[in-house]
């Protein structure tokens, strides 16, 4: 477990479904890592599955802090167990789902810098520091009407993006707390600080209410990124007029630099599990912009995140933000942002097309539905007169486009998209292994297509490299289906740690945060310590050149198919 004496820094991720945890050294090797399964070790406690709980009358999705409480003690104690020499461990940093909110009551600031080494987090805070129980979820889907009202407040939805990187979003923070405001006016009134579910991971380790990341506050809807300050008709909005000055207070401040450190570590681990006084605590930042730390990415790279949520990320110098996808400040690197897309029918809607399947008789879950994602042919086209096939599978009301739950199959002529209509008859759950796939990769095509450029050659506008993390990034037919859709001229790859990729970032982050020298950006840190070999394996070639353009042909009919289901299935 590392036999040098030098410092360690160790990364979180706080997601939807667990806690990960992961320590690294200097060189960025990985020499410990733990992880908390919200299900499995607190499924029946807390009543939760897939890490949260709903309500379904209202749309709502939430998850219980005191759970998040109970799974960081749990977690340092495995890495504990593991013999992890945490007493090394010289900076923390961390990523977390991103939007959720941790509403802080007035006596949370005394609890938490009075924390005593002899009883659990949860005992000691779970009580009385928080004026709300719950987190709201980034699936909750109860706030259209705010959303309605913050797309109008700066004009338009265009207008919106382009001051706060997103249009409105259900699970963006701002109308979450706007909602809640409503819904719970004692509450609001009670609450001392709100925290992101990252500043909330890093006010634990500091002992206090830490500051909001430059990044992650970009999912709120709230800041305004070119003013690089809050947006005041925003927050009155969200507080109504009279209300700013105290949301204000309870929001604070926001911390502008990505490195450097919020504090030191608070006794409470110290004590507890032997880290060093002098370890000290990095802004923790959003799963999604940990996951773009997780290796030197250079644009034209993009990264597929295959978690609960499905998300694609770039970066880019150009801020060029648009209501249908979201902006996001790079979390290190001044000036520089991330683009994303995010899908809520993810990983959960392609379990649910393979559970439709008979169950495999092998160990592997996904044995039967990347058997029929490969034999499957691209868009289902066996001969020159078949048609293509297109599907849209939301089993949760769908974030781009904004459509509600349901499953829609259309068809179209495969040279040219022409002649969509809803598919005449029903087709084999087999083909929906593939179509499912195909169908997110078309998404994301079609949506990043102005972000992208010829990597020269001659070749089509695509993506240089393909990244894949997250659960689903050990899926190899998954892989082929996105290379198919989305290109990829120097291939499709995963990381090592696939799952592991945003705590991993949160660790890389922390190595940066106290190591860099002078101006030293992340970039210039992590590249030259980063080795390719042992860190990412290819697992397919990308780009084909005659499969690529087969679904260039039908990504209008793409659009256009979205579009006729958005006119009768839009969410209200
Ligand atoms: N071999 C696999 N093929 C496809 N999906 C997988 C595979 N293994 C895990 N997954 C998916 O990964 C998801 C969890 O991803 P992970 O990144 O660990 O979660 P989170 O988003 O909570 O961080 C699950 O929904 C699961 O369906
Ligand atoms: O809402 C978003 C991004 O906007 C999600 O990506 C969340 O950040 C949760 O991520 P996972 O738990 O799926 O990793």
């Amino acid at each position: 477990m590392g036999d040098d004496n030098g410092p360690l820094y160790l990364g979180f991720d706080l997601s939807t479904q667990q806690l990960k945890a992961i320590v690294v050294q200097s060189d960025l090797q990985v020499v410990s890592d733990a992880k908390v399964d919200f299900d499995l070790d607190f499924g029946s406690k807390y009543g939760i599955k897939k890490g949260v709980l709903v309500n379904d009358a209202e749309g709502e999705v939430f998850a219980p802090v005191a759970l998040w409480l109970e799974a960081l003690d749990l977690v340092l104690q495995r890495l504990q167990a593991k013999n992890t020499p945490l007493h090394r461990v010289r900076g923390v940093s961390g990523s977390c789902q991103q939007h959720g909110s941790v509403y802080w009551s007035r006596e949370a600031e005394g609890l938490l810098s009075g924390l005593r080494a002899d009883a659990s987090l949860v005992d000691q805070l779970a009580g009385s520091a928080f004026s709300h129980p719950y987190a709201p979820n980034w699936q909750d889907h109860s706030t259209q009407a705010e959303c309605d009202q913050f797309d109008a407040k700066l004009g338009s939805a265009e207008r919106l993006a382009a001051v706060t990187g997103s249009a409105a979003h259900h699970r963006f923070t701002g109308t979450q707390i706007m909602r809640l405001r409503r819904k719970l006016p004692d509450m609001y009134a009670a609450t001392a600080r709100i925290s992101l579910v990252s500043s909330f991971l890093a006010s634990l380790f500091i002992g206090a209410v830490a500051p909001m990341d430059i990044s992650d506050v970009c999912g709120m809807n709230l800041w305004d990124i070119a003013g690089n300050k809050w947006s005041e008709p925003l927050l009155e909005l969200t507080a109504g007029a009279d209300g700013v000055p105290e949301l204000h207070r309870k929001l604070g401040e926001v911390r502008q630099d990505g490195g450097g450190s919020v504090g030191r570590i608070s006794s409470y681990f110290t004590t507890k599990y032997g880290f060093s006084p002098k370890c000290e605590i990095a802004p923790f930042t959003g799963d999604n912009p940990a996951t773009i730390l997780a290796l030197p990415l250079r644009p034209l790279d993009v990264i597929v995140s295959l978690g609960t949520s499905t998300t694609f990320l770039m970066i880019t110098p150009i801020y060029k933000p648009d209501p249908s996808y979201h902006f996001f400040n790079h979390p290190t690197t001044p000036e520089h942002y991330m683009f994303m897309l995010c899908y809520k029918n993810g990983g959960l809607a392609r379990e649910k097309v393979r559970d439709v399947l008979p169950k495999p008789e092998s160990s592997d879950a996904w044995a039967n539905f990347n058997k029929h994602a490969l034999a499957t042919p691209p868009l289902d086209i066996r001969s020159a007169s078949d048609k293509a096939k297109l599907g849209l599978y939301f089993y949760l009301p769908e974030i781009v486009p904004n459509i509600s739950a349901g499953t829609w199959r259309y068809t179209c002529n495969a040279a040219d998209g022409s002649g969509l209509e809803e598919a005449k008859e029903a087709w084999p759950a087999e083909t929906d292994a593939r179509a499912i796939v195909e169908s997110q990769a078309l998404s994301m095509r079609l949506r990043s297509q102005k972000l992208v450029h010829s990597p020269g050659n001659g070749l089509p506008a695509q993506p240089r490299r393909i990244y894949l993390v997250g659960g689903g990034s050990l899926n190899p037919a998954i892989a082929r289906v996105i290379g198919d859709v989305l290109g990829g001229v120097d291939g499709v790859y995963k990381l090592d740690v696939g799952g592991n990729a945003c705590a991993l970032g949160g660790a890389y982050k922390a190595v940066w945060a106290f190591e860099r020298a002078d101006g030293e950006t992340f970039d210039e840190l992590i590249g030259k310590r980063w080795k390719e070999e042992g860190a990412i394996q290819k697992v397919d070639d990308g780009y084909r050149e005659g499969v690529f353009q087969q679904y260039g042909n039908v990504l209008g009919a793409f659009e256009e198919m979205e579009e006729r289901i958005l006119k009768v299935a839009k969410n209200t």
